[in-house]
């Protein structure tokens, strides 16, 4: 009985000396977002000169990338997809907004030869990308022992790999020229896991960490030309996760889009939206586990996963 009293009291000390800490982090990185926002006012980045690639640019988030990235006067905008009727649907609607040059490519970003041969082709036909735009993705959802092991590799191959290959054939460019971005869409599901979509959840950990590395790299060569974001949405109101019932904090596409834009001409590192999610992030990684599963059983956060699961 001592035993377990002495060591509840340890845990509670522990949090609350972590809680403490945490809220001086918190006010102290406040005011360095704040100076940095401030400083940074004077040399928000123009996009538009740029030539912007966004894979999944037929729906959801990335056709509001698009129309986003247009809206702020990007010259060239090039959509990657799978959908050719849908994507020349955008592209008229990208021309329409005013004076940039829409193009689309059909390419499958889970089959890295596709990849290599469409940026080969993109990059002859069209030009040098100055900014690159991660944005495809896939969910299958189920427990991990209900997955196939097909829709296990689909996943991390279109929700992963692709930024390897896609990246890997951009970079040398901006590297030579001096000048570029690369944007990652991950997840909040990158920063916590729900149950019943593990291959999700696993690819999207890998795919922070892809963009964590990028920017220690280019850091540690010195280049500060290229950019690097990394954007963590939470729920986001498109096809692919409907059948999700959470509707709190839940994000338009419009939203995810804004912010990104928003992002890169701040040269920000990481997004996490909405901003809510900060917490979930600081739970999950600074307090015991039980803190971050008592916040999803308390939302109704883990009900709602299991939902999406069940109808799939
Ligand atoms: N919806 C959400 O709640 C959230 C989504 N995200 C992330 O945002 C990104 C966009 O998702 P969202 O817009 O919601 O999803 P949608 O399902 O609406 O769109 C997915 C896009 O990815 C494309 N895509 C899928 N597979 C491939 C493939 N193999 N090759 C090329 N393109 C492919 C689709 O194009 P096509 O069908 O033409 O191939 C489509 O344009 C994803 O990475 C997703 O993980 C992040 C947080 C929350
Ligand atoms: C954890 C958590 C919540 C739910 C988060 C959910 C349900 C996130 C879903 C993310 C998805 C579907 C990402 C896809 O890439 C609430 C209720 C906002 C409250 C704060 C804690």
């Amino acid at each position: 009985m001592a035993h377990f009293l002495t060591r509840v009291l340890k845990e509670l000390c522990e949090s609350f000396l972590r809680v403490l800490l945490l809220l001086i982090v918190v006010v102290f990185r406040s005011c360095q977002v704040f100076c940095l926002r401030v400083l940074r006012a004077e040399r928000r980045k123009d996009v538009s000169g740029e030539t912007v690639l966004i894979t999944g640019a037929s729906r959801g988030i990335g056709r509001c990338l698009a129309l986003e990235f247009a809206k702020h006067g990007a010259c060239t905008i090039i959509l990657w997809g799978r959908d050719e009727e849908k994507l020349s649907s955008v592209k008229k609607e990208v021309e329409e907004i005013g004076k940039t040059v829409c193009h689309f490519y059909r390419c499958d970003v889970g089959d890295r030869e596709q990849v290599y041969r469409t940026m080969q082709k993109v990059q002859e036909n069209v030009g040098k990308i100055t900014i690159l735009v991660n944005n495809a993705g896939v969910v299958h959802g189920g427990a991990l022992l209900e997955t196939k092991d097909d829709n296990i590799e689909d996943t991390l191959r279109v929700n992963t790999l692709s930024h390897f290959w896609t990246t890997k054939s951009v970079l040398p460019s901006m590297l030579s020229n001096g000048r570029g971005h690369v944007v990652g869409i991950a997840s909040t599901l990158g920063l916590f896991a729900l149950p019943g979509v593990s291959d999700y959840v696993t690819s999207k950990f890998s795919v922070v960490g892809f963009y964590e590395s990028l920017a220690a790299e280019l850091r540690a060569q010195g280049r500060r030309d290229v950019g690097v974001t990394c954007v963590c949405p939470g729920h986001t109101t498109t096809d692919m996760f409907k059948d999700l019932t959470t509707q709190s904090f839940s994000l338009t596409p419009q939203q995810v889009a804004e912010q990104t834009v928003d992002a890169v001409k701040n040269n920000q590192r990481r997004v996490i939206l909405p901003r809510i999610m900060h917490f979930t992030w600081i739970l999950n990684s600074w307090l015991p586990g039980s803190w971050m599963r008592t916040v999803l059983y308390v939302t109704g956060a883990m009900k709602d996963m299991e939902n999406f699961c069940a109808k799939r």
